[in-house]
C-alpha cells in the first residue's frame, strides 16, 4: 500500500486526571455529577430514618405504585441500600462528596491536578472507617454497613478484638501522617502554641488589669511621631507597634521552635501559563488543532496501482555459476601477484555483486589497491570498482556488474516499509543498495542537493523518482515544487498538478519555467520568499519551519499578524549548465545565497547538469550542496567535481549512481519510474480538487524592467566601470564581449551597453555590426567619469 497512512489527529495530553473534553462537556457532566452527589446525599440521610419502612421496597423496584419513603423514593431506598447498608455504611458519606469535588472542578474548570490523589486517599479513608465503625458499633450494623461488619469479623478471628484495635490505630497513623504529614513534633508546636497563647492572655489581662501603672501612659508616649520628610506631614499612618516588647516569656517558645527540627512542607509550584498559551490551548480545546490539510480535505493520495512492476517479480535471481566464476578470477588475478586471500563473501545487489575480501596476514592494502586495473582487466567487465578499504569494515570490495542486471521499480521502493514507515519531513526513495536494502533520505536534511551525470545515464529519472516519492508522502498543502526545465520536454507532465503542488510568480502563465529570464526573476523573488519566512520565524521565535509550523498548528500564531501555515518549497533544476552558462553570476548568487541560508525555512534546492564541468559546478555551489548524486560520468575529471572522489566513471549507467552527503559514497541502483507512470500519477491528482491557484510566490521587480536610455549615474550597474574598461581596452562595443569577460547574463550586459551609451562612452547601436567605441584609452575614460561627477 503506498497509500499514505495518516496519522491520528494528536490530542491534547492528558495530565493528570485529565478530561480531554471540550469545555461545554465538562460543564455538563460537571453540572451532573454535583447534582447526582447532592441526590445521593439526601438519599443517605433519610435512609437513616426510613431504611427499615423501605426495606419491602427494595425488590419491588419496577413496580409503579410501590412507594418508598425515603426522600428520593425508590431510586434513593436502593442506591442508599446498596452504599450504606450492603457497603461502608456511615462512611458512605464520603462518595457524595468526592463527586460533588470532582463535578466542581469540571463544572469551574479548575485545574485537575490532584483529584486522582484525592479519590484514592478517600477510598482508603471510607474502608478504614467503615473498619473502625464496624468494630466499635459492632451491635449496630447499620454505621459500618456490611462491609466493615464483615471486615471485623473476618480480622478478630484472626487477630482478635486487641489486633484489630492496633490495626485500625496503625491505618489512623498511616493516615495522619501520609495524607496530613502529621509528625511528632506537630503535637509539641501545638501545645506549645497553646500555653504561649495561654501565658500572653494571662500577661494582658495583669497589664490591663488597674494596679499597672505603665500601660495606658507609656503606650501613648512611647508612639513616636513620624514626619514625612516629603510632605511634613505628621503622624502618618505606620506600621502597628508591637505592643509587648519586653515580654521575654513570650518570644522564649519561638527560640525553642527555632532548635526544633521542623518538618516543612513543600508547596508545589504552579507553573502560570504564559496569556498566549491559554488563549491557544482554548482555541485547540474549542477548535482542535489546525489542519493544514483541510482545505483540501478530500485529496487521495496516489495509490501504489498507478505504479508499474517492470517485469520484476521482486527478488533478484541469483546466477550461480557467475559467481563461482567471478569469484576464480579474482582469487587468480590476485594470486598471480601473490596476494593470498584469507576470506571471500558475495553480496549480490540488483545491478552489481560485492565482492568483499579478507586479504591473508600481512598483506597491505597499498599493494591491492595498486592492481586496480589489472583486476579490472582479468575480469574483463564494464563497470568494476574497488574499494580499498571499505569503509568501518577491514574489508577490500570488488564491485562487479552482473551479467542480467535486475530493474529496480518505483514500486517496489515506495511498498517498501522502510519508506512507508519513514518519519521523515520529505523522505525520498531513492533505490537499493548493493545489499538490497531500500535506501531512503531526508531532503530535509540534506538540505540541497545537486545530480550529475553524463547525458542518457538515467538523471531524468532520478528527478522523477526523487518527486514521486514526494507526491507519494506528501499532501498538496505540505509541499509545493518550482519546476526549472529549460528542455522544455522532461517536466511537462507536472503541468496537471500545477494547482496542488505547483508554486509559481504572480503573472507567469506556465507553471513549469523554461526561460532564462523567468528563471532569475523565480530566484529572486524565493530569495524575497526566504526573508520573509525568516522575519515570520523571528517573530514565532522559533529556529526552524519544523517548530513554526508546530507552533501555528498548535494556533500559539495569530493569523492577523500574517502568520500563515508554510509549506516546503522544492526547487528543481534541470539542465543547470544551459543556465549557468546564459545567465552567469545572475543565477548563481541567489542559488548561493539560497543554498546558504534556506535550509532553516523549508527551501530545498534540486540541481541536475549534464556537464559536470568546474565552472558549472563552482566551488561556491559545491560548498553548499553537500549531498550529491554522480550517474555515470565521462572522465575521473568529472566524478572528481562532483563527488571529489572517483568511481563515477565505472559506473554502468542506467540508473547505477553513486551517493554522498560528507564522506561516504553509497552505491544505488536508482529506482526505475517511466513517463506513463509519471503521467498517471500527474492525471490522477490533477483529476481531484485543487486549490483556487498555484501557490504564489513574492512578486519581483526585476532591475530590467526600465527601457530608458536616460540613466541616472547613481543608477547605474555595479559593474558599469568594469564594463566600460573591458570595452575600451577592446575597443569594441559588444555586450556578449561584456557577457564573457565579466561573466554576466545576457540581460544585464545588454543594460550596461545602454548606460555606456547613455555615458557617451559608446555609439548607438548599428545592427549586426558593433557598436562604435568613443573613447580612446582608460585615460581618457578616466577623465570623463571623474568630469561626470562634478
Ligand atoms: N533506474 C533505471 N533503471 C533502469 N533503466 C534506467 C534507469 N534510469 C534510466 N534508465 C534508462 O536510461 C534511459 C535514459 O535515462 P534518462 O532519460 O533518465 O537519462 P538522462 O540522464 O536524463 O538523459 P538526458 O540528460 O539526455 O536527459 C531511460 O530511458 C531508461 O531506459
Amino acid at each position: 500500500m503506498a497509500k499514505k497512512v495518516r496519522k491520528p489527529k494528536p490530542k491534547t495530553v492528558k495530565k493528570g486526571m485529565g478530561f480531554s473534553m471540550s469545555k461545554q462537556n465538562k460543564i455538563i457532566v460537571g453540572s451532573l455529577l454535583v447534582l447526582l452527589s447532592i441526590a445521593l446525599f439526601f438519599s443517605f440521610v433519610s435512609f437513616y430514618f426510613t431504611w427499615q419502612d423501605d426495606q419491602s421496597m427494595l425488590t419491588e423496584f419496577a413496580n409503579r405504585n410501590a412507594e418508598a419513603k425515603n426522600l428520593l423514593n425508590k431510586f434513593g431506598a436502593s442506591v442508599s441500600h446498596f452504599f450504606m447498608y450492603k457497603g461502608f455504611g456511615l462512611a458512605s458519606f464520603v462518595l457524595p462528596f468526592l463527586m460533588c469535588l470532582t463535578g466542581l472542578y469540571m463544572f469551574l474548570g479548575i485545574e485537575k491536578k490532584g483529584l486522582l490523589k484525592k479519590w484514592i486517599w478517600g477510598l482508603v479513608f471510607i474502608l478504614w472507617l467503615s473498619i473502625a465503625l464496624g468494630f466499635f458499633a459492632y451491635d449496630n450494623p447499620l454505621w459500618g454497613g456490611l462491609v466493615g461488619y464483615e471486615m471485623n469479623d473476618f480480622l478478630q478471628d484472626y487477630a482478635g478484638k486487641i489486633g484489630v484495635l492496633l490495626l485500625l490505630l496503625f491505618g489512623l497513623v498511616f493516615i495522619l501522617v501520609r495524607l496530613f504529614k502529621f509528625s511528632p513534633e506537630d503535637i509539641g508546636i501545638y501545645f506549645n502554641k497553646k500555653r504561649t497563647a495561654l501565658s500572653s492572655e494571662f500577661k494582658k489581662d495583669k497589664k490591663e488589669g488597674p494596679n499597672d501603672k505603665f500601660t495606658s501612659v507609656e503606650t501613648e508616649e512611647e508612639i513616636p511621631v513620624i514626619i514625612d520628610t516629603y510632605t511634613h506631614k505628621e503622624n502618618i499612618p505606620h506600621l502597628e507597634q508591637e505592643s509587648v516588647k519586653d515580654d521575654f516569656e513570650v518570644t522564649m517558645p519561638i527560640e525553642e521552635e527555632v532548635e526544633k527540627d521542623l518538618s516543612m512542607e513543600v508547596e508545589k509550584i504552579v507553573e502560570e501559563k504564559e496569556e498566549v498559551d491559554n488563549m491557544a490551548s482554548k482555541l485547540v480545546d474549542d477548535f482542535g488543532e489546525f489542519d493544514p490539510t483541510l482545505e483540501l480535505g478530500n485529496y487521495k493520495f496516489p495509490t501504489i496501482e498507478l505504479l508499474d512492476q517492470h517485469g520484476v517479480s521482486g527478488s533478484i535471481t541469483i546466477n550461480q555459476e557467475e559467481l563461482e566464476d567471478n569469484k576464480n578470477k579474482i582469487v587468480d588475478t590476485l594470486k598471480n601477484y601473490k596476494i593470498g586471500i584469507a576470506q571471500i563473501k558475495a553480496t549480490i545487489g540488483p545491478t552489481v555483486t560485492l565482492y568483499e575480501i579478507v586479504p591473508e596476514a600481512g598483506v597491505r592494502i597499498s599493494k591491492i589497491k595498486n592492481l586496480e586495473d589489472d583486476i579490472a582487466l582479468s575480469l574483463a567487465a564494464l563497470g568494476i570498482r574497488i574499494i580499498a578499504p571499505i569503509p568501518g569494515k577491514g574489508t577490500i570490495g570488488i564491485e562487479v556488474p552482473n551479467k542480467n542486471a535486475t530493474t529496480v521499480s518505483m514500486r517496489s521502493v515506495i511498498a517498501s516499509s522502510k519508506f512507508q514507515k519513514a518519519e521523515m519531513e520529505l523522505p525520498i526513495a531513492f533505490g537499493k543498495t548493493i545489499s538490497n536494502e531500500t535506501f531512503v533520505v531526508d531532503l530535509a536534511k540534506m538540505p540541497h542537493m545537486l545530480m550529475a551525470g553524463a547525458t542518457g545515464q538515467g538523471k531524468s529519472v532520478g528527478l522523477n523518482a526523487v518527486l514521486t516519492s514526494l507526491l507519494y508522502k506528501k499532501h498538496p498543502a505540505e509541499v509545493k515544487f518550482i519546476l526549472v526545465d529549460p528542455k522544455k520536454v522532461e517536466l511537462t507532465l507536472y503541468n496537471k498538478i500545477e494547482r496542488h503542488f505547483l508554486a509559481k510568480l504572480p503573472d507567469s502563465e506556465e507553471a513549469i519555467i523554461t526561460d532564462n529570464t523567468k528563471v532569475i526573476h523565480t530566484l529572486n523573488s524565493l530569495c524575497i520568499e526566504m526573508d520573509n519566512r525568516y522575519e515570520l520565524l523571528k517573530h514565532a521565535m522559533v529556529r526552524n519551519l519544523k517548530e513554526y509550523n508546530t507552533k501555528f498548528k498548535a494556533r500559539k500564531l495569530n493569523p492577523n499578524d500574517g502568520h500563515k501555515f508554510l509549506p516546503y518549497i522544492v526547487l528543481v533544476i534541470d539542465e543547470f549548465a544551459d543556465l549557468i552558462m546564459t545567465a552567469g553570476k545572475e543565477v548563481e548568487t541567489p542559488i548561493a545565497r539560497l543554498a546558504q541560508l534556506a535550509r532553516a525555512i523549508g527551501i530545498h534546492l534540486i540541481i541536475a547538469t549534464q556537464r559536470p564541468s568546474v565552472n558549472v559546478i563552482t566551488g561556491i555551489i559545491k560548498a553548499n550542496f553537500p549531498a550529491r548524486i554522480a550517474f555515470r560520468v565521462t572522465s575521473k575529471i568529472d566524478s572528481r567535481t562532483i563527488l571529489d572522489a572517483q568511481g563515477a566513471d565505472q559506473l554502468i549507467g542506467r540508473g547505477d549512481m553513486l551517493y554522498t552527503q560528507g564522506n561516504d559514497v553509497t552505491r544505488i541502483q536508482c529506482a526505475f519510474v517511466d513517463t506513463p507512470e509519471v503521467a498517471k500519477i500527474t492525471e490522477y491528482i490533477g483529476s481531484q480538487r485543487a486549490y483556487p491557484q498555484a501557490y504564489e510566490l513574492p512578486e519581483y521587480v526585476g532591475e530590467d524592467s526600465g527601457t530608458s536610455i536616460d540613466y541616472n549615474i547613481s543608477d547605474r550597474d555595479a559593474m558599469f566601470r568594469d564594463a566600460a574598461e573591458v570595452i575600451v581596452i577592446a575597443q569594441q562595443g559588444s555586450a556578449s564581449l561584456i557577457q564573457r569577460k565579466l561573466k554576466l547574463g545576457y540581460n544585464r550586459a545588454g543594460r550596461i551597453v545602454d548606460q555606456l551609451e547613455a555615458a557617451g562612452i559608446v555609439g548607438p547601436f548599428e545592427g549586426s555590426k558593433a557598436r562604435q567605441v568613443l573613447v580612446p584609452d582608460l585615460v581618457a575614460l578616466d577623465q570623463l567619469l571623474n568630469n561626470e561627477g562634478r
